[in-house]
């Protein structure tokens, strides 16, 4: 696989160890795909919206900025509540030209495409080095399908120009979605808009990542759009209006997997308050995942609470749906009494970096005993030693790294500032949460 991408200005992060039980309540800001979805929702609305709590970190800042530049307003000042100020969100007519950056977001580089081609004038799309290497060709060509020029020299992915024209017929598109579900929900979430509507059709392999699916149709409803999801891998979206959203941003319960993987790995607990009991997150997977593995996982009204029972075993599971938990899932596999096989996850390979090369590859430095398959991990216990851990502009990475130095001294984490993309404050809740380990065991 290519070098790691380093942060050469900034020294590896020694990851701090854990000798004694934990106890902590870490609360987390909120979803990085429910912030994006509306964030698009609110620029495509026909009037005012308001996100309570929306995350603000790298991937929402510029969905942000992304929808600013097709002509919405976004006022960031307005009320403040226990995560900061209300977004106040005031569709206008989309517009451009316009030159977007997409940073490392697969929500900004998927979702804002099909906008682009409502709006008039020439957007144009770039993003990070490795931006340049995730699949985009399922979008490029479902809008040229849509009679929408985009020039991407062929390339099939970053950079490119969608030639907006300020209207988009719809109508019926078949698409493979096998490498991202952001390739349907992309769609989807535009469809309204066009004049005919869309009908999506899914055609190859499994869709992955389902519940951001289910996320997406769920999202939709709540503004007032019609969408028929009851065949397996068609949706029918009706045209029509979009209506403005006032909404409370869930936790990002992905985001939760590495602090509820450190309750298991120190004994003790966390809690993370405001989990929801029902919820279209894939990170609600963390519960099943987590017992399997041995914790003890309690949903109540203070949130949800993993104890650990002092045993961690290996798993054997599926993780298609819920993808995005495999760097956590992975790094605690690495610590198990027993094997593991995870599943399912060849889309990995997309994602920020090439995600299973990556495990495999920095677990394995560690002295651990990881293989790649085709789609997916096979981790055998091993004992693991120090070293520097590579996050590949990952942020998932990064933080699985701060997971495995709980465990074994030594380890460093390079360029713990790519948890930026999702979580800006990880470094202090990580270690707020460590600290809080002093106090009594909370009951
Ligand atoms: O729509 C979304 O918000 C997301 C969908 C998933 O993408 P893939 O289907 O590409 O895995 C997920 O992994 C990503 O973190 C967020
Ligand atoms: C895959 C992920 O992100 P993205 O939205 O950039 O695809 C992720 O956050 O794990």
């Amino acid at each position: 696989m290519s070098t790691p991408v380093s942060d050469e200005a900034t020294a590896p992060w020694p990851a701090p160890t854990v000798n004694g039980p934990i106890s902590a309540t870490v609360s987390l800001p909120g979803s990085k795909s429910l912030t994006n979805r509306y964030l698009v929702l609110a620029a495509l609305a026909d009037e005012p919206s308001r996100l309570r709590a929306p995350l603000r970190s790298r991937d929402t800042l510029l969905m942000a900025s992304a929808v600013r530049s097709l002509g919405t307003v976004l006022d960031d000042a307005t009320a403040t509540g226990a995560f900061g100020a209300d977004w106040l969100i005031t569709p206008g007519e989309l517009r451009g030209p316009a030159s977007i950056d997409v940073g490392l977001a697969g929500t900004v580089m998927r979702f804002v495409p099909p906008i682009a081609a409502l709006a008039n004038g020439d957007i144009a799309f770039d993003g990070d080095p490795h931006a340049r290497v995730r699949p985009m060709g399922p979008i490029i060509e479902a809008l040229r399908g849509l009679g929408i020029t985009v020039d991407d020299n062929g390339g099939g992915r970053l950079p490119f120009t969608v030639r907006g024209t300020g209207s988009v017929r719809g109508g019926t598109l078949e698409i493979d979605a096998s490498a991202s579900s952001q390739f349907v929900s992309a769609l989807l979430l535009a469809g309204a808009r066009f004049e005919e509507g869309l009908t999506l059709r899914h055609v190859g392999g499994q869709v992955p990542s389902e519940p951001h699916v289910t996320m997406t149709v769920e999202a939709l409803r709540d503004v007032g759009v019609v969408i028929d999801d009851s065949e397996p891998d068609v949706w029918r979206v009706e045209p029509g209006r979009v209506g403005g959203l006032d909404v409370m941003v869930e936790p990002d319960l992905s985001n939760a997997a590495p602090f509820l993987a450190a309750a298991v790995l120190a004994g003790g607990q966390v809690t993370v308050p405001g989990w929801p009991q029902y919820t279209t997150q894939a990170g609600d997977h963390l519960r099943d995942l987590l017992d399997q593995m041995g914790a003890d996982v309690s949903l109540d009204r203070d949130g949800l609470t993993v104890r650990s029972t002092g045993e961690l075993y290996g798993l054997d599971a599926d993780l298609r749906a819920a993808g995005e938990l495999t760097p956590t899932i992975a790094a605690l596999a690495a610590l198990a009494e027993t094997p593991s096989h995870l599943r399912g996850i060849a889309h990995l390979r997309g994602h920020e970096t090439d995600r299973l090369a990556a495990l495999a590859t920095e677990l394995n430095q560690l002295g651990g005993n990881v293989t790649e398959t085709e789609d997916g991990l096979i981790i055998k216990p091993a004992k693991l030693h120090g070293g520097v851990f590579h996050s590949y502009a990952d942020h998932r990475m990064a933080t699985a790294g701060a997971v495995i130095g709980l465990k074994v001294a030594g380890v460093s984490v390079e360029n713990i500032g790519t948890t930026a993309k999702t979580l800006p404050e990880f470094t202090q809740l990580w270690e707020r949460m460590l600290t809080a380990s002093d106090g009594p065991e909370r009951r």
